[in-house]
């Protein structure tokens, strides 16, 4: 029988050594400063700043929002709403794992003077990193494999566009031609929970006789930018190509975070850069301009998406965006954690349960690369106990669509 959530699981924190988020938490978060450290030539009292955080990461606890790191008093507010009040004074591994994650962040951008004001407001410190990704040969090399879907009928097409957004979350923009369910039986396959049919009964094409809200939006919840967003930017290019979607509402951060997540201006790099590409990459990157200016497509920065706390204690005017849509498709690890909550749920507790409280129908495209899970069968989660891969849950080798009505 599957579990059902009447009692939520417990909350995953970072405070067990040897722990995927103990490790986040202890080696990674240090890993970043020192990166955004040389990545820059920071003047003494930004790199002071980040010397400061690295000793908070070793073995500080979290402090309250300085005023100086808020010039306007508004993110301190939120903070103070989202848990800073309750969390201040405790140490980062005892607090829950995506609240410390996320606030990392949040004093990551503190110590480079995001904030301002100073020379050095507004610099992304994670841009070079992204440039370099969506700039690399491979890119070219993806975006020039797009010239043959065109031969595939219209139905593998839009799954090999579902999937290049899918895998494109582990970073690899690999179209996926051929079945990626295949395999050996008994062995745990890349996919762990397939629901594109419910996704795609959504989001009928235009012609095919379908009962349908027209025009249907879609909300597509972001994750990274570069070699994640451009295959997010194709499928929705395709979808409003095929009369899938009329409107689009493209949810991105309002500010750099957890190194990769798109920005708006990360939205604009990759239309440029599809502009650019020459041959059918080029024409969705048209029709992408094209829709954002005409305002099919709308790029939204909403704080909420920055917030450390799951989307069931989403504002209400988020609230009300989702509802609004026809779907909202959440992409990444991260807001799969958030979408569910970041607990230790039993695999098999049903997706649609965990998702009952979101405002309609939503769908979820992530890569494995944490902790938490929902929704699998008992034949599945069997199979991944059973692989032999110690790691099936956090290292990006699985991945997964899930959808509710
Ligand atoms: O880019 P994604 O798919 O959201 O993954 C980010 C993931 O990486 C981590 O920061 C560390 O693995 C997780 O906390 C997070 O869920």
């Amino acid at each position: 029988m599957p579990d059902t959530p009447s009692v939520p699981a417990p909350v995953i924190l970072g405070n067990e050594p040897g722990s995927f988020p103990h490790g986040v938490l202890a080696e990674r978060h240090p890993a970043i400063v020192r990166q955004v450290r040389d990545a820059f030539p920071l003047d003494p009292g930004r790199r002071e700043a980040l010397d400061a955080l690295l000793a908070s990461c070793a073995d500080g606890v979290v402090e309250p929002l300085p005023a100086a790191a808020d010039p306007t008093g508004r993110d301190r507010d939120r903070w103070s709403h989202w848990g800073m009040d309750e969390y201040a004074g405790r140490s980062w591994y005892d607090v829950p794992w995506l609240w410390a994650e996320s606030h990392f962040y949040r004093r990551l951008l503190d110590a480079v003077g995001y904030f301002g004001p100073g020379p050095w407001q507004g610099v992304d410190p994670f841009r070079p990193a992204k440039l370099a990704e969506l700039d690399a040969p491979e890119t070219d090399e993806e975006l020039a494999a797009l010239d043959g879907l065109g031969e595939l009928p219209a139905d593998e097409r839009a799954r090999a566009l579902l999937h290049g957004s899918l895998w494109g979350n582990r970073a690899d923009l690999g179209f996926r031609l051929s079945d990626r369910g295949a395999g050996p039986r008994g062995e745990a396959e890349p996919l762990v929970a397939d629901d594109s049919d419910t996704l795609w009964s959504l989001l009928p094409a235009r012609g095919t006789g379908a009962v349908r809200q027209d025009p249907a939006t879609l909300c597509l919840v972001a994750d990274n930018a570069g070699r994640e967003l451009v295959p997010d930017l194709l499928l929705v290019s395709h979808l409003l190509a095929e009369g899938r979607v009329g409107r689009v509402v493209l949810h991105v951060k309002p500010y750099p975070y957890y190194v990769s997540d798109a920005t708006p201006t990360d939205v604009l790099d990759a239309v440029r850069r599809l502009v650019a590409a020459g041959g059918t990459a080029a024409g969705h990157g048209e029709r992408l301009w094209t829709a954002l200016t005409d305002g099919r497509v709308v790029v939204r920065a909403h704080p909420f998406s920055c917030a450390p706390l799951p989307y069931a204690d989403m504002p209400g005017d988020l609230r009300e965006d989702f509802a609004a849509a026809t779907v909202t498709v959440l992409k990444g690890d991260l807001n799969y954690r958030r979408l569910v909550g970041d607990r230790w749920w039993p695999p098999t507790t049903p997706f649609a349960d965990v998702t009952a409280y979101f405002p309609g129908p939503v769908a979820a495209l992530r890569t494995l690369k944490s902790d938490v899970v929902t929704g699998l069968d008992a034949k599945t989660e069997a199979a991944l106990e059973a692989s032999g891969e110690p790691h099936w849950r956090t290292s990006g080798t699985h991945a997964l669509i899930q959808a509710r009505v």
